[in-house]
C-alpha cells in the first residue's frame, strides 16, 4: 500500500519540470521581474515627487523619491542553506535550499516554497520579489518572500521528504527566518499541504513551542493543523474571478475580437497542477469549451470540449492525460499555439519567449504561472492587440486566502463560529416579526399569515460558512484589484498593459508605507 505522502504526492511529483531554452535575447523570468520594476518607476517617478508637495525643492523631493524607489526593489534578506540528511539506503546527502524575504516594508513576509532541481538562488529572490508586488497589487498586508529547496522531489521517498521539510524548518527557525510575526511560508511547485503541516509542526514543537500563535507559522495546511477551508481551489478561482470582470468588459473585450461573457469561449491549459486544474475545472462549469490540456507527458486535444472533472479522474488514475477517452492525443508541434480564446499557461515560467510567441493565436492569455511570458514575448503579444492578464493580479487566489488562513489562526477561532447561532436566531426573528406585523394590518382570519424565507436566503440563515467568507472575499479582492488594474491603466494611458499597470498599482502602495513611516535609523 502507498503511504499517505506519496499519495499526497501523487498529482505534483511524479513529473520533472522542464523549463523552455530561451532564444538569444530574451530575458527570462529572473530579470523581468526587476525590468517590469523599473518600468513602473520611470512612469510613477514624477508624479510621486509631486506627491511630496511642494514645500521642499524638487531637486530634494526627486532624490528622496529615487533613494526609496532604490529601496523597494532589492531582496532585504537572504539566506542560503545546506544541511544533510541520511537517504533511505544509508548514504547522506547535502540539500541546498533559499529562503528570499523581498520586502519588510510589511510584516510578516510570505511567500511559497518550490520544490525543484531547475532552480538557483537568483530564481528564488525573483520569485521572492514578484511576490512582494502581488500583495500589494491585491491589498495583503505582507511583504514577500520565497524559499526554494533545489532537490527533484519524485526522487526522494516520502520519510526523506519528511526528514528534509522538518530540517528546513530548524534552519530558517535558528535563523528567524520563520515565525507568525516574521515569515509565513505556503507550497508552490512540487510542495504539498502535507508538507505544510510538517513545517507547523516543526516549528510549534521546537522555537516556537512557548508561541500561542505558532500555528499561524504556515499556510495552506491540512484543516485539522488550523488550515482553512477553501484554500484548495483557491488559485483557480481567483483566476476565475478575475477573467470574469474582464470578460464583462466590452471595451477590453473588442480591442481583442471578442464578445463578452464565457458561453462557448473556448480555452487551452498548460499544466494540470494545483492551478491548472481548479482553473479548468471552474472555467468549464462557467460554459467555457476546453479544447486543450498539456502536462509533461502529452497533451490532448477535442474540439468539442473535453470535460476537467472526468479528465481530473484519468489523470489520477494514469498519471497521464494522454489516452484519456474524452480526447485524442496532441500531435502539432505546440498546443500553446493552437487556436483558443483564452489560454492558460498554469505550469512553470519562460514557456511564452521570443520563438514561439508569433505563433500564439489565444486572445486572451491568463498567466496562471508566475512568469511564464518572457518581456520580449509580452511586447509581441501587446503589439498583437492580445489581452494578457498578468500573473501578480491573476494568480493572487493563493496569496489572498493565504491570508484568511493567517488571520483564522492569530484569531484562534474559525470565520463564523462566533456568530452562527446568534444571525439565524435573529433571521426567524426577523420572520417572525413581518408576520407578526402583516396580521396586525390584515387579521389573521381566515389563519395565520406564513412568512417563509425563499430558498436563497433560507441557505444563509445562518450567516456565513468559512467556506462563504473565504469565497466571498477572493471574490471582493480580486474584483477590487480588477478595478485598480483597469483604472491605472486608463490613467497612465497604457491601452492593454494591464502588467504595467499592475506593477504602478503595488508600486504606489507600497511607496506610500515607506514614505509615511520614514526610514527607520536612516
Ligand atoms: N501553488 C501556488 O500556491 C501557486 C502557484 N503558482 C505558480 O503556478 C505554477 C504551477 O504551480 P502549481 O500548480 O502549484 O504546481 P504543481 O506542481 O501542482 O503543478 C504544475 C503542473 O504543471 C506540469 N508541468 C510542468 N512543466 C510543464 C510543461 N512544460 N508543460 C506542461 N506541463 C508542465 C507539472 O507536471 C504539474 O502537474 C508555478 O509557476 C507556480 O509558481 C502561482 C500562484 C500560486
Ligand atoms: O500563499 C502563499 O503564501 C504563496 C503563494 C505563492 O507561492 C505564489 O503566489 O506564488
Amino acid at each position: 500500500m502507498r503511504s499517505v505522502y506519496a499519495r499526497a504526492l501523487q498529482t505534483s511529483l511524479t513529473k520533472s519540470y522542464t523549463v523552455a531554452t530561451l532564444p538569444d535575447g530574451d530575458v527570462g523570468f529572473r530579470q523581468s521581474v526587476d525590468q517590469y520594476y523599473d518600468r513602473a518607476a520611470l512612469i510613477l517617478e514624477d508624479r510621486l515627487v509631486e506627491s511630496f508637495g511642494d514645500r521642499t525643492p524638487e531637486r530634494e523631493r526627486r532624490r528622496k523619491v529615487n533613494g526609496m524607489l532604490n529601496i523597494i526593489k532589492p531582496c532585504n534578506t537572504f539566506l542560503s542553506m545546506t544541511f544533510p540528511i541520511k537517504r533511505d539506503n544509508g548514504d547522506y546527502e547535502l540539500i541546498t535550499a533559499w529562503r528570499a524575504q523581498h520586502s519588510h516594508h510589511r510584516k510578516p513576509c510570505k511567500g511559497g516554497i518550490i520544490f525543484s532541481d531547475k532552480i538557483d538562488a537568483e530564481y528564488v529572490k525573483a520569485n521572492a520579489a514578484l511576490t512582494t508586488y502581488k500583495l500589494a497589487c491585491v491589498g495583503v498586508p505582507f511583504g514577500g518572500a520565497h524559499a526554494g529547496v533545489q532537490i527533484d522531489p519524485t526522487k526522494y521517498s516520502d520519510v526523506e521528504l519528511e526528514k528534509i521539510v522538518r530540517r528546513l524548518t530548524i534552519e530558517m527557525a535558528k535563523r528567524s527566518f520563520i515565525g507568525p510575526a516574521i515569515d509565513v511560508p505556503a507550497p508552490d511547485l512540487g510542495a504539498t499541504d502535507l508538507m505544510m503541516s510538517y513545517m507547523a509542526d516543526t516549528y510549534k514543537s521546537t522555537l516556537g513551542h512557548m508561541d500561542l500563535n505558532a500555528i499561524a507559522t504556515v499556510t495552506a495546511k491540512a484543516i485539522s493543523q488550523g488550515g482553512i477551508r477553501g484554500r484548495d481551489a483557491a488559485i483557480g478561482l481567483g483566476i476565475y474571478y478575475g477573467l470574469r470582470t474582464f470578460m464583462k468588459e466590452a471595451l477590453y473585450l473588442s480591442s481583442v475580437g471578442l464578445t463578452p461573457g464565457f458561453y462557448n469561449k473556448t480555452f487551452i491549459v498548460q499544466g494540470f497542477g494545483h492551478v491548472g486544474l481548479h482553473t479548468a475545472k471552474l472555467l468549464h462549469s462557467a460554459g467555457a469549451r476546453c479544447i486543450g490540456v498539456e502536462e509533461v507527458g502529452g497533451a490532448i486535444y477535442n474540439d468539442e470540449g473535453i470535460n476537467p472533472d472526468e479528465l481530473e479522474e484519468y489523470y489520477k488514475e494514469h498519471k497521464t492525460l494522454v489516452g484519456f477517452p474524452g480526447a485524442a492525443a496532441y500531435s502539432g508541434d505546440s498546443i500553446l499555439e493552437e487556436e483558443c480564446d483564452i489560454l492558460c499557461p498554469c505550469a512553470t515560467h519562460d514557456v511564452i519567449h521570443s520563438g514561439n510567441v508569433g505563433h500564439i493565436k489565444a486572445k486572451v492569455i491568463a498567466e496562471g504561472a508566475n512568469g511564464p511570458i518572457t518581456p520580449q514575448a509580452y511586447q509581441v503579444l501587446l503589439e498583437s492587440n492580445k489581452l494578457v492578464l498578468p500573473d501578480l493580479f491573476i494568480n493572487s487566489g493563493a496569496v489572498i486566502v493565504s491570508y484568511l488562513e493567517w488571520l483564522k489562526n492569530i484569531r484562534h477561532v474559525s470565520f463564523g463560529r462566533l456568530t452562527f447561532k446568534y444571525t439565524k436566531d435573529t433571521n426567524y426573528m426577523l420572520l417572525d416579526s413581518v408576520q407578526k406585523s402583516l396580521e396586525r394590518i390584515f387579521g389573521r382570519k381566515p389563519g395565520s399569515i406564513p412568512v417563509t424565507p425563499s430558498e436563497q436566503f433560507g441557505k444563509r440563515i445562518a450567516g456565513a460558512s468559512e467556506t462563504d467568507i473565504v469565497y466571498s472575499s477572493l471574490e471582493y479582492t480580486i474584483e477590487n484589484a480588477s478595478r485598480d488594474l483597469m483604472s491605472n491603466a486608463q490613467k497612465y494611458d497604457l491601452g492593454l498593459d494591464l502588467r504595467t499597470a499592475a506593477y504602478i498599482t503595488a508600486l504606489e502602495k507600497i511607496f506610500e508605507v515607506y514614505k509615511e513611516a520614514g526610514l527607520t535609523l536612516a
